[in-house]
C-alpha cells in the first residue's frame, strides 16, 4: 500500500515565464551595453564612462537575480500523515537554541515569551530541551530565566489543555483573548503580569538582590558573578532550571529541560560572537542531551504556531528523504509591521522568493532564525559524518551515558566545552557548526554547507511559524542593514567567494543566488551615480541620455519598465501589495544612498585596519512613542546620523536639479532632449517625500534633526556650483 505523502514539492508554473523573460531582457541588456560602449569610444568623457559602469553594474545584479527565478519550487507538508511513520515515542530529541547577548537591548521578558513558546511545543517533553545561550553574561536574564522555568509550570499545561495557538504569554494576553472565557485564564494572566513585572523591577534596578530568589541552589548560581565579572570576561556559567527527568509541571507532567548557558568571554578571544555562540551551544548541548534536531533562534523569534517541529519533521522522517538533507528553514516573518511597511521591513524577497528559487537548486540559505538543522550537519562533511536519518542517530544521550544532567561531572564537562580556549587549533568555525569570517554568519554558513554537500529545504506553512521583532526607526534598519552588506563584504572578499569557490562546489546557478545577495553593496555604484550623474547635468542643460524620438530611448523605455513592472510582479506573487512594493523600492533607493556605501566603507577601513568589526545588536525595546510614529506610517529620522545625511544631500540635489530643469526646459525648449534627466530627478523627488516632509513640515520627535536638514542643504549647494561648469 503506498502510504500518504509527508511532504510534496511542486516547481512553480511562472517559472517558463520567468525564463522567457530573462531571455529577451538579457537581449536588451546586451543591446545597451553595445550603445554605451559606441559612446564611450566615439565620445568618451567621465560622464559616458560612468554610465557605462552604473549598467555594468546594474546587469550583473540582475543577472545573478535571475538564477533566483530560473526554477522557484512550492513545497507542502501534511503532518496529519506523521502517525504513519513514527508514533510520538520514535520522534527524534529536539534542541532549541536561544541566543540573547544584551539585556538592555534585548530584554529579558521578551527573552522569556520566546522561551515559553518553545517550550509550549506539541513535542513530547521528554524530548524537547531550549539551551538560552548569554552572550551578555547578565544575571537579569538568568533572573529571568528562573522566572519563566516557575511560570512554565502553569502555562505549559494550560497551552496544551486549551489548545492555545499563541504560546508567548505576551502576545496571547495582549491579543484580547478574554481571559474569563477560559477557568484559569485570569489566575495565569496575573500570574503572568507578576512575574513580569519582577523582572521588569530587577531590569530596572541593575541587579539581582538574594531576597529575590527563593531557590537556595539557585542562589548559589549567582555566585558566579565574582568582582571582576564583565560580560566580555568571566567563567563559562551551565545552568540546568529545569530537567525533564526530574521536573514536574503542576499537572505531574514532566517538562522540557531548560539549560542556560554564557560561554567563557576573554577580551584575548574573539567571540565570533553569534555564530560562536551557537558553536558554544552545539557543544554544550551535545554533553548534556546530543538531539539530533537543533532548532536555531533569536531571542526575539517566538513561535506563532506549536505545531511547527512536527512539520520539520514532515521532512526528516520522510523515508524518501535525502540523506544529506541539513536543514529546514522557515521564514522569518515580524509582528507589528506597519500597513504599508514603510521600511520594506517584511523583505518579503528574502524572506520567501529566494528560498523559493534557491529551493529549485539544493537549497535555501540559512537566514539565522527559524531553521531546523540536522546536527550531524553541523558536525562535518556528509563524506566524514556518514549522514543518516534523523530516527537512527540515538537520542538523549550524553558523553557520560544516561547520568542526570544535572550530575556534576556531566555539569563539568558542560562547563568545559563553553570555555574560551576550546575552539583553539580545531575545526569548528572553518569546517564544523557555524561558520566565523562573516558578519551573515548565517548565509555564509548555509553557503559553506552547501559547498560540503549538504541540502536544506524551505517550509512555509500558511500561519507563520515564528515572528519577530522588526525596527521601527529608520536608524535602526540602516545600521542592521549595514551590518549584513558588510558581511556580504566578507563573503565577496574571502577565498570561499560565491564565483571562485562556489562554482567549484556546486551548481553555478545556485552559487550566482549567492553571489547576487554578496554583491547587494555594490548598488551603491548605479544608485549613487543615478542619483547624482543626471541631476547635474540637467542644472547644466546637458543631455546625456538619447531624446525621447531616438529609437535608443525606446531601449531605455522597455529596460525600466521590464525592470519595475516584473519586480512588482514578483513581489506581490511573494504576498505584498502594491503600496507596500512602492516603500519597499523606495527603500532600495535609500539604502543605495547610505547603507550600501557605509557599509563598503567599513569593509574598507577594516580591511586597512583602522577599525575592527562589531555585531551591533538591534534595539527589540518597544518606545510607545516611537510605535506611534511607525503605525502612522511616518519615518523615523530623530537622531544625528551620517547615514541620514548622504539621503538628505541626494534629495535637495534632485529637487534642486527638478525645479531649474523645468525652468529651464520652460525658457528654452530643449524638452525631448532631458527628458530622461527630468524624470530620473522627479522620480527620485516623488520618493524622496518623507524626506522633504521630515525636514520642514513635521515638528515630532522623529523629524530630520535641523543640523542634517542644514548640512544637507549646504553641501547641496556645494555640489551645485562645483558642477556648474563641468558640463
Ligand atoms: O555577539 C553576539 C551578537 C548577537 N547575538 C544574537 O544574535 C541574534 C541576532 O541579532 P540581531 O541584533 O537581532 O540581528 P538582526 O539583524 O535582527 O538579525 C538577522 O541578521 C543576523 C545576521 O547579521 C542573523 O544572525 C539573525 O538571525 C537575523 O535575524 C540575537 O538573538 C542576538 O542576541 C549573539 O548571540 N551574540
Ligand atoms: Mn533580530
Amino acid at each position: 500500500m503506498i502510504k500518504p505523502p509527508l511532504n510534496t514539492r511542486k516547481p512553480s508554473s511562472i517559472r517558463w515565464f520567468n525564463r522567457v523573460y530573462t531571455l529577451v531582457y538579457t537581449i536588451a541588456i546586451f543591446t545597451l551595453v553595445y550603445h554605451h560602449s559606441r559612446n564611450v569610444i566615439s565620445s568618451p568623457s567621465l560622464t559616458t564612462i560612468f554610465l557605462l559602469i552604473a549598467d555594468l553594474v546594474l546587469a550583473w545584479l540582475w543577472a545573478t537575480w535571475q538564477a533566483l527565478n530560473l526554477n522557484p519550487v512550492h513545497r507542502v507538508v501534511f503532518p496529519e500523515n506523521l502517525p504513519q511513520v513514527a508514533t510520538e515515542s520514535e520522534y527524534p530529541g529536539l534542541d532549541v537554541f536561544i541566543c540573547t547577548t544584551d539585556p538592555v537591548r534585548e530584554p529579558p521578558v521578551r527573552v522569556v515569551n520566546t522561551v515559553l513558546s518553545v517550550m509550549a511545543y506539541e513535542y513530547p517533553a521528554d524530548k524537547l530541551s531550549v539551551y538560552v545561550s548569554d552572550d551578555g553574561g547578565s544575571q537579569l536574564t538568568l533572573f529571568a530565566l528562573m522566572e519563566a522555568a516557575k511560570f512554565a509550570k502553569h502555562w505549559l499545561p494550560y497551552c496544551k489543555r486549551y489548545n492555545i495557538m499563541d504560546r508567548s504569554p505576551e502576545v496571547y494576553f495582549g491579543n484580547g483573548n478574554d481571559p474569563f472565557l477560559v477557568p484559569e485564564a485570569y489566575e495565569i494572566k496575573v500570574m503572568y503580569e507578576s512575574m513580569k513585572a519582577r523582572i521588569e523591577r530587577v531590569v530596572e534596578r541593575g541587579t539581582v538582590s538574594p531576597d529575590q530568589i527563593t531557590n537556595d541552589h539557585w542562589a548559589k548560581a549567582f555566585d558566579k558573578w565574582a568582582p571582576g565579572f564583565t560580560p566580555q570576561n568571566h567563567p563559562a556559567i551551565v545552568e540546568v532550571l529545569l530537567e525533564n527527568a526530574k521536573d514536574k509541571d503542576i499537572i505531574d507532567h514532566s517538562l522540557p529541560n531548560l539549560i542556560y548557558v554564557s560561554r567563557e568571554k576573554d577580551e584575548a578571544i574573539h567571540s565570533h560572537f553569534k555564530a560562536g555562540a551557537l558553536n558554544t551551544l552545539i557543544r554544550v548541548s551535545g554533553a548534556l542531551t546530543n538531539a539530533p534536531i537543533v532548532l536555531v533562534l533569536d531571542c526575539d523569534t517566538y513561535s506563532n504556531n506549536p505545531k511547527t517541529a512536527l512539520y520539520a519533521l514532515c521532512h526528516y522522517l520522510d523515508p524518501n528523504v535525502d540523506p544529506n538533507l541539513a536543514l529546514v528553514q522557515f521564514p522569518q516573518c515580524f509582528h507589528d509591521i506597519n500597513e504599508n511597511d514603510t521600511y520594506g521591513a517584511e523583505y518579503l524577497f528574502v524572506v520567501r522568493a529566494t528560498p523559493m528559487g534557491m529551493d529549485g537548486f539544493r537549497g535555501t540559505m540559512f537566514i539565522g532564525s527559524g531553521s531546523f538543522f540536522k546536527r550531524q550537519a553541523l558536525l562535518g562533511s556528509p563524506s566524514l559524518v556518514a549522514p543518516s536519518d534523523v530516527q537512527k542517530t540515538k537520542t538523549t544521550t550524553h558523553a557520560l551515558g544516561n547520568k542526570s544532567i544535572k550530575y556534576n561531572d556531566v555539569l563539568e564537562l558542560a562547563q568545559r566545552t563553553a570555555g574560551s580556549r576550546c575552539e583553539e587549533n580545531t575545526k569548528w568555525g572553518s569546517e564544523m557548526g557555524f561558520r566565523y569570517g562573516s558578519l551573515a554568519e548565517d548565509m555564509y554558513t548555509s553557503f559553506k554547507l552547501q559547498c560540503q554537500g549538504w541540502t536544506s529545504v524551505f517550509c512555509d506553512p500558511e500561519r507563520a511559524a515564528f515572528l519577530g521583532n522588526s525596527p521601527m526607526s529608520l536608524h535602526d534598519i540602516l545600521n542592521q542593514s549595514k551590518r549584513w552588506f558588510v558581511g556580504f563584504l566578507e563573503m565577496v572578499f574571502s577565498k570561499n567567494n560565491a564565483i571562485l569557490y562556489g562554482f567549484r562546489f556546486m551548481n553555478p546557478l545556485h552559487a550566482l543566488c549567492y553571489a547576487h545577495y554578496n554583491a547587494c553593496p555594490f548598488w551603491a555604484i548605479p544608485v549613487v551615480i543615478y542619483a547624482f550623474l543626471p541631476q547635474l547635468a540637467l542644472v547644466n542643460s546637458f543631455s546625456i541620455f538619447p531624446k525621447v524620438s531616438d529609437p535608443w530611448f525606446s531601449l531605455y523605455v522597455f529596460l525600466f519598465i521590464g525592470a519595475y513592472a516584473k519586480n512588482l510582479l514578483e513581489y506581490t506573487l511573494a504576498g505584498g501589495t502594491m503600496r507596500k512594493w512602492w516603500n519597499n523600492q523606495r527603500m532600495w533607493l535609500v539604502f543605495g544612498c547610505s547603507s550600501y556605501p557605509f557599509a563598503v566603507a567599513d569593509w574598507v577601513l577594516k580591511s586597512l585596519g583602522m577599525s575592527t568589526i562589531e555585531f551591533n545588536v538591534t534595539s527589540k525595546v518597544l518606545i510607545d512613542d516611537l510605535r506611534k510614529r511607525y503605525h502612522a506610517g511616518l519615518f523615523e529620522f530623530g537622531v544625528e546620523s551620517p547615514l541620514f545625511l548622504t539621503i538628505s544631500i541626494a534629495a535637495v540635489v534632485n529637487l534642486l536639479a527638478f525645479v531649474m530643469g523645468i525652468i529651464q526646459v520652460f525658457k528654452n525648449g530643449r524638452f525631448e532632449e532631458l527628458f530622461a534627466q527630468l524624470f530620473i530627478a522627479g522620480f527620485a523627488v516623488i520618493n524622496s517625500w518623507p524626506i522633504y516632509e521630515a525636514m520642514v513640515l513635521r515638528s515630532d520627535k522623529g523629524k530630520m534633526p535641523m543640523s542634517i536638514t542644514v548640512k544637507a542643504i549646504g553641501v547641496s549647494l556645494v555640489i551645485y556650483s562645483l558642477f556648474s561648469s563641468a558640463f
